[in-house]
């Protein structure tokens, strides 16, 4: 009888090497090892160094610590069989990659592939066990990697399937002027295939840009017009019930699995590190602070904001007397300008607000002092939001977040925007948090969101679509992987 490890898959798991990917993709990573996959995580030597570095950091100050420098060192301790590894995304070590994001961007769409390529050829000569590849749907290279080693080849997306769907569909949307061309249509887009209708400027930043000659364009061009699409078989961290006309027409191109929310649980919890920032912890002032009265503030890991809209949100905060925790990057600004904060803006909040560069954002969220949720509605955000029952206020920032907002605002009607135009002022802050926090919208807000909630707790309840899909995606992985013996 063969040995069952060699009939349990053995994937090579190489997420996109920002934050808000990271995430989502470990805690996958141990949601498949935990069903019997052996899994070869891979991360780019700097996203490595980045959390060697703030876990560290949380050591000094009580928190675990990863003395080796293998962050699944206690994954695998619990028994799960995920290796770790490193390669190089081709920059040094100390490169700034949030100052210089073209120029990273460019290097991810030209040379990473090459140290990818080396990489994967290495790790398969030493083990015939290896038979799949997966990789954020973001990269350009997997259709070709997968092919060169025989590998299934599995994309994960970690956005809501509209925006995969969008992105589909840009040859579409090109045709019908609202993609590249000059003087773009304003029309509502109604014939895309699993879109009931959509206003332009509730597409994707990328779509909406009047340059397209950028190497986002052409990143975005390359992985998700050509190389996405074929790939054997797509996860995306979205949930049946909330997207099931789009995830219908995307299952009729492809094996489309929505396996969401992918978050972790008490016993993956604090598992792994993978924080790329120094993480402060809240729950001390949180604890001290009335049930549902503390706004939380956070712009995710990516995205940067101008100094103007920052010295508006921080006045319009102040303005409103409500007690906020602020997750504000170093570089939310630039990284050449790490105090961008009005000057004397700290001594002026005293104990109005506490300003931290990253906190545990879940942890944060679910506090029952926490009542509303600033937010460039990055996806993880919006997910994590509403399983802990938070009204958000939206402030998209770019890529797919204004298309997160449409589905948040407009469609699920679990949060309001933070202005109405494209400029932020004070005033609009002051009253948008006001209307949040104390209004009556606020448990409108609240009653629709505890809705949603429950359809995410269905989902992945025992017999819920998003358990159901995952075990249906990893019977059918098993089932190719052993036809390819
Ligand atoms: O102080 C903080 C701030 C954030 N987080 C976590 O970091 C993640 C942030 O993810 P997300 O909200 O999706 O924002 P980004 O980091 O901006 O994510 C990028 O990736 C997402 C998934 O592809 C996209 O939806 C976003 O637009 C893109 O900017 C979440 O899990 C948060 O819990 C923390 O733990 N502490």
């Amino acid at each position: 009888m063969a040995d069952r490890k060699t009939e349990n898959p053995h994937a090579i798991f190489i997420p996109f090497p920002l934050q808000g990917h990271l995430i989502p993709s470990v805690l996958l990573a141990v949601k498949l090892a935990s069903k019997g996959f052996t899994i070869t995580f891979v991360n780019t030597e700097s996203i490595h160094h980045s959390i060697i570095k703030s876990s560290s950091q949380s050591a000094i100050n009580g928190s675990h610590h990863h003395d080796d420098g293998d962050v699944f060192a206690e994954a695998r301790k619990s028994g799960l069989d995920i290796r770790y590894a490193t390669v190089s995304d081709g920059l040094p070590l100390g490169f700034d990659r949030s100052l210089n994001h073209d120029q990273y961007m460019e290097c991810l769409l030209h040379v990473f592939s090459a140290h990818v390529d080396e990489f994967v050829g290495n790790l398969v000569k030493g083990d015939v066990s290896i038979n799949c590849l997966i990789a954020d749907s973001f990269y350009v290279w997997p259709l070709m990697i997968s092919k060169k080693y025989n590998l299934v080849n599995i994309s994960f997306w970690t956005e809501p399937a509209l925006v995969l769907n969008l992105y589909y569909h840009m040859d579409l949307l090109k045709k019908n002027g609202h993609y590249d061309p000059l003087d773009k249509h304003e029309d509502v887009i109604d014939y895309i295939p699993g879109v009931d209708s959509i206003k332009p400027r509730d597409m994707m930043s990328y779509l909406q840009a009047t340059d397209t000659n950028t190497v986002s364009h052409r990143i975005i061009h390359k992985a998700l017009f050509e190389d996405a699409r074929s790939a054997d078989f797509m996860i995306c961290n979205t949930i049946h019930e909330l997207e099931s006309h789009t995830i219908s027409t995307l299952n009729q191109m492809q094996p489309f699995y929505a396996i969401g929310p992918i978050f972790p649980n008490k016993f993956t919890q604090k598992l792994v590190s993978t924080n790329l920032w120094y993480e402060l912890d809240c729950t001390r002032w949180l604890n001290n602070r009335p049930l549902r009265s503390v706004l939380y503030v956070s712009f995710g890991s990516y995205a940067h904001i101008s100094k103007h809209d920052l010295a508006e949100i921080a006045h319009g905060l102040l303005q409103s007397g409500v007690s906020f925790v602020w997750a504000l990057r170093p570089d939310i600004v630039s990284s050449n300008d790490t105090n961008a904060l009005p000057l004397g803006f700290e001594d002026k909040i005293k104990d109005q607000g506490l300003i931290v560069p990253w906190c545990d954002q879940k942890s944060v969220l679910s506090h029952p002092s926490i009542g509303g949720f600033v937010t460039h509605c990055g996806w993880n955000s919006v997910l994590e939001s509403i399983w802990c029952g938070v009204p958000l206020i939206c402030f998209p920032l770019l890529t797919d977040q204004f298309t997160n907002r449409k589905l948040v605002v407009d469609d699920w009607k679990i949060g309001i925007n933070l202005c109405e135009g494209n400029l932020v002022e004070k005033e609009d802050v002051t009253k948008k948090v006001k209307g949040l926090m104390i209004g009556e919208k606020s448990s409108e807000l609240r009653n629709e969101i505890k809705k949603v909630k429950t359809t995410l707790q269905d989902a992945l309840a025992l017999g819920g679509s998003s358990q159901r899909n995952f075990d249906q995606f990893i019977s059918e992985v098993r089932i190719k992987t052993n036809n390819m013996k």
